[in-house]
């Protein structure tokens, strides 16, 4: 059934605005017209093939994730409940696609001083994402936590992150000295069911462990356990959450290509690069959903900067990704992308219902500047904030789009996160790379393992001892 011909009830509940990029804008330098997209009509389909072919052989087996989890879901529900009835803390130890995620749902879906709040009207344990090994950040973490009443959860898809496994190491040894011998629930895995030192670790010591699905990689990976446990723990709907992602998903099976929100996203980035915008501004306008542009900038960055293309041509591929906060970066940023160089798309998120409301109270009538403001809230002066933005750049002729929830809950959430990732997997198509590796990373690993003095890499570290000095110009 094609999208529009879907009940109202099933109509996207996001609404995804194209402002300027396809319509008035006909033949300003910086407008696209739907011409621009049929042009392309030949590449949308072989890419949505290629989708189609790689979802069908499991290689996205993250699109699936909103359907076949149902089991696990439960198992999910009865850990969190167990945690939330003695543990006053949960700490997750990951990084990079098993710290953002979590991150941002948490953001998004709790109240905004969640630790801050008094236990009873807290619900559940304070909650905390340990993703650097700063080790001010992690001495400073155990100044306010007791690992006696904390749950660890250690996420590592690898189940061999230098950064993770050190923070584990650590917190390992702390609770064997501090509880003795049922230090093990004080401790719960996510990891892959095989791989990585994690797992048997998991298995050897006795401590939980929930399993991230094969084909599933980090960046993808916030729908699965990694996700999901920490968001039942402090009392998200996680089945909301997953219904919404449902929804999403649903929606872009069903839809041609042409009316595909995932796919038209994708191909307004992907005209833009084509055009040079080389950095590409993810720009919420809501604190809850401020770690989402960190969890993007992951997403977009390590799934689309890449060096070679599937046929191994050099191309260099990928969009900077940049994370900004409406209003706050109005104040900051955006001089620069009104005026400053025509390198850039910014997408704004907006909220069509805020979950608080606060009025402006009509004081300092006396002065004109500001009396205006009297009377408005502040979701009518954030909004009207966003739109002005959203102006200034068409304006200036700077491409920029609108993604807008309905509000900011588990469902809508669930929606943002399955859009998103089907947009970043087709833009990997279209521009024929793989989206879902990282090899760009393995050097930083390999140059860090034998700086620690890894076994196996002593080559490696010979290299680095042959390194020339860096000596930088300005050092005299
Ligand atoms: O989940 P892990 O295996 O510990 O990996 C954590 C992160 O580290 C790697 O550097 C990858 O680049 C990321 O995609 C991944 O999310």
């Amino acid at each position: 059934m094609r999208y529009e011909q879907l009940p109202w009830q099933e109509q996207m509940k996001l609404r995804v605005d194209f402002n300027h990029m396809m319509t008035e804008f006909v033949g300003q330098e910086e407008g696209f017209t739907r011409e621009h997209i049929e042009a392309l009509a030949g590449k949308i389909q072989a890419a949505h093939g290629s989708m189609v072919e790689k979802s069908n052989a499991g290689g996205m087996a993250w699109r699936q994730l909103p359907f076949n989890q149902a089991t696990v879901v439960e198992e999910i529900l009865q850990k969190a409940e167990e945690i939330r009835s003695w543990a006053e803390a949960f700490v997750v130890l990951g990084i990079g696609g098993s710290a953002l995620g979590p991150l941002a749902v948490q953001t998004a879906l709790n109240h905004l001083h969640y630790n801050e709040l008094p236990g009873e009207k807290r619900g559940g344990p304070r909650f905390y994402v340990l993703d650097n090994v700063d080790p001010e950040r992690v001495a400073a973490l155990f100044d306010i936590i007791d690992p006696a009443q904390t749950v660890f959860n250690v996420i590592s898809k690898s189940g061999s992150t230098a950064e993770t496994m050190a923070q584990f190491m650590i917190v390992y040894d702390l609770l064997r000295q501090r509880i003795g011998a049922d230090y093990a629930k004080h401790i719960i895995a996510t990891t892959d069911a095989v791989k990585g030192n994690l797992i048997k670790l998991a298995q050897e010591e006795g401590f939980s462990a929930f399993i991230i699905p094969a084909g599933v990689g980090g960046r993808y990976s916030e729908l699965s356990p990694v996700g999901l446990l920490p968001a039942a723990v402090c009392g998200i709907d996680i089945k909301e959450l997953l219904a919404g992602a449902a929804y999403m998903e649903r929606l872009c099976q069903q839809a041609d290509v042409f009316r595909n929100p995932a796919y038209m996203l994708g191909v307004l980035q992907y005209l833009a690069m084509r055009r040079g915008k080389n950095i590409s501004v993810m720009m919420p306008y809501a604190e809850g959903l401020k770690y989402f542009a960190d969890w993007y900038a992951q997403l977009w960055a390590e799934s689309l900067g890449k060096r070679t293309n599937n046929q191994g041509e050099e191309i260099f591929a990928g969009q900077t990704p940049v994370k900004a906060l409406g209003t706050t970066d109005q104040h900051s940023q955006v001089q620069l992308y009104v005026e400053g160089p025509f390198d850039k798309v910014v997408t704004f998120l907006g909220v069509e219902n805020y979950r608080q409301e606060v009025t402006i109270p009509r004081v300092c009538q006396d002065l004109p500047g500001i009396a205006f403001l009297g009377g408005h809230t502040l979701g009518e002066l954030i909004k009207a904030e966003q739109f002005a933005t959203e102006y200034a750049l068409m304006k200036a002729q700077r491409l920029n789009f609108t993604i807008t929830l309905p509000e900011i809950n588990p469902f809508t959430v669930g929606q943002l996160i399955q859009l998103l990732e089907i947009q970043t997997a087709f833009v990997g198509e279209l521009l024929d790379i793989n989206a879902f590796d990282q090899p760009g990373v393995e050097e930083g690993k390999n140059a860090t393992y034998a700086l620690l003095g890894r076994p196996g890499y002593e080559a490696k570290k010979q290299e680095l001892a042959a390194r020339p000095e860096k000596k930088p110009e300005y050092l005299l």
